[in-house]
């Protein structure tokens, strides 16, 4: 494995949360940077959810200056799902049991193996570069139990014993680190749209009944595509609803 030119790498044994150091270097951090930890004592997911990390799993943050228009930050989750079955396609030589579930979770057999979380930093105007926290949390070796996940949610899997992989942290985040540099040049030099299409040839259920919950609301209805602004599109009995956030469950 080789390391992606121009990308720094910051290996810690233990802190509080990948995203929380992301956030701490983001005033300083010149260009992008990977912040890997053997181990969080305090991770965290989606909607202010917490993550739980077993012992062997993977966490980091990519932590990346960007420029452009702001709607372009939440496309980067949909670049770093693709990089992140990049990845774990390399580790395994299997893409099948691989699949990607709106807006940047990864499955493997059905199950969640990966979750992505996506915070900005800093000024977007005159004075300030934004930085974007790409944190990454797989499950390689162990999952976590049904009851750390929400009912209905996605059952968490692990690679290790999905698959028989057995990939170390550190190793792992080499791959992840050459999928991502490659696909978010892609991404720069090509725009969003074959990101999307990409994305949409790995997408589950593409076709069928699928519900969008919000914090306040649910729509239920059949996922027809992704749009170029990364919306989730149902066609529901009322008509065609693009959802920009939401969970989704099959
Ligand atoms: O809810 C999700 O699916 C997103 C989970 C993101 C977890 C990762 S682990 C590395 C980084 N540090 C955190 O505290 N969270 C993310």
């Amino acid at each position: 494995m080789s390391w992606p030119a121009g990308y720094a790498r910051v290996e810690l044994d233990e802190v509080d949360s990948t995203m929380a150091e992301a956030a701490r270097r983001a005033p300083e951090a010149a260009g992008p940077v990977w912040i890997f930890a053997h181990r969080q004592t305090a991770a965290r997911g989606r909607r202010g959810r917490a993550w739980v990390e077993e012992d062997g799993n993977f966490a980091a943050t990519l932590l990346l200056p960007v420029a452009g228009p702001a709607q372009h930050l939440a496309l980067r989750s949909f670049v770093a799902s693709l990089a992140l079955v990049d990845a774990l396609v390399a580790v395994t030589g299997r893409a099948e049991p691989f699949s990607l579930k709106w807006p940047n979770d990864v499955l493997l057999n059905g199950g969640k193996v990966a979750g992505i979380l996506l915070e900005s930093h800093g000024g977007r105007g005159a004075g300030g570069a934004a930085h974007l926290a790409v944190g990454i949390g797989v499950n390689l070796r162990a999952a976590p139990g049904a009851e750390a996940v929400e009912p209905g949610a996605m059952r968490p899997v692990a690679l290790l014993p999905e698959t028989g992989a057995d990939v170390a942290p550190e190793d792992f985040l080499e791959h992840l680190a050459e999928a991502y540099a490659r696909r978010e040049a892609a991404f720069r030099t090509f725009g969003f749209d074959p990101i999307r299409q990409a994305w949409l040839a790995g997408a589950a259920r593409v076709g069928e009944t699928v519900t969008a919950r919000t914090g306040t609301s649910a729509t239920t209805g059949t996922f027809e595509t992704v749009d170029p602004s990364g919306h989730l599109v149902l066609s529901t009995p009322s008509g065609r609803i693009a959802v920009a956030a939401a969970d989704v469950f099959f």
